[in-house]
């Protein structure tokens, strides 16, 4: 019975982050959804930009905290293992909606795209963004990044295999496609405010902090020097900006 409920409890968790993650399309493109970046009522100036700066901490805090191998040891002690990840997943989704729902928006343009085949390019590449993120989350284990694996194997009284090391497909190009595809679906605008300017900038100071010096940390220490070898061969974000090492990663895993 206890499994089953943290059957539900996961299911429900991944549930809600595929609304807000959908929504999050949405409210960074400035399109269908009914709240966005840039829509609402203005505040003063630097009540907004105060209140947007809390929010994006908020999540960049309970993301990176939540993530560490430490606080996961502690957590655990509190909830089952199994539900450690779709809980992680859980307070991630609710620092989203916080942040969708409470959003102040400035709207002063930093720049506009009238050539209309430019802004649609640009929406295109804003559109690929997003999937290479989507894309990259199969390519380690997507089922496992967002706590259905866990609670599938609870149920099935299975164990967790260790984390997988993945060094192929996008992960063979960059080390961190997930957040390339963040960062460009954070940039690719045609109409830039200086609302989404703050947001793209604070995050792209986020995802530059928390992977090189914590998800890096953590996976050269349970992966080893094979990860230090990736590091090596493999760049950060932008792809083919590394000579090749003698000793290929691929060919060691
Ligand atoms: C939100 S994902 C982001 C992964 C990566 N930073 C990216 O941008 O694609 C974080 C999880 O991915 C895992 N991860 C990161 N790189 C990996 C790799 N090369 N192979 C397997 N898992 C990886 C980490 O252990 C962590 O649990």
């Amino acid at each position: 019975m206890k499994k089953l409920l943290i059957f539900i409890y996961g299911t429900i968790a991944y549930l809600v982050f595929l609304i807000t993650f959908l929504y999050a399309i949405g409210f960074v493109g400035n399109i269908l959804v009914p709240k966005t970046i840039n829509s609402g009522v203005e505040s003063p100036f630097w009540e907004a930009i105060v209140i947007n700066a809390i929010l994006l901490s908020v999540f960049a805090i309970q993301h990176s905290v939540m993530a560490r191998p430490a606080f996961k040891e502690q957590w655990t002690r509190f909830i089952p293992k199994a539900m450690e990840r779709s809980t992680y997943v859980f307070f991630s989704s609710f620092a989203l909606l916080l942040l969708y729902w409470q959003w102040r928006p400035i709207k002063t343009i930093i720049w506009d795209v009238q050539n209309p085949t430019l802004a649609t390019i640009i929406l295109g590449v804003f559109g690929i963004g997003w999937l290479i993120v989507l894309l990259s989350t199969f390519m380690i284990n997507h089922f496992e990044l967002f706590g259905l694996q866990q609670i599938y194997n609870n149920l099935k009284n299975k164990s967790n295999k260790p984390i997988a090391f993945k060094a192929n497909f996008f992960y063979g190009l960059v080390r961190h496609p997930i957040m390339l595809g963040f960062l460009i679906a954070f940039w690719a605008t045609p109409v830039m405010t200086a609302g989404h300017l703050l947001f793209a900038v604070m995050t792209t100071l986020y995802i530059y902090v928390a992977v090189k010096f914590l998800e890096e940390k953590d996976l050269r220490k349970f992966i080893g020097p094979k990860y230090e070898l990736y590091q090596k061969e493999v760049p950060m974000f932008i792809p083919f900006t590394k000579k090749k090492v003698k000793k290929s990663i691929t060919n060691t895993i």
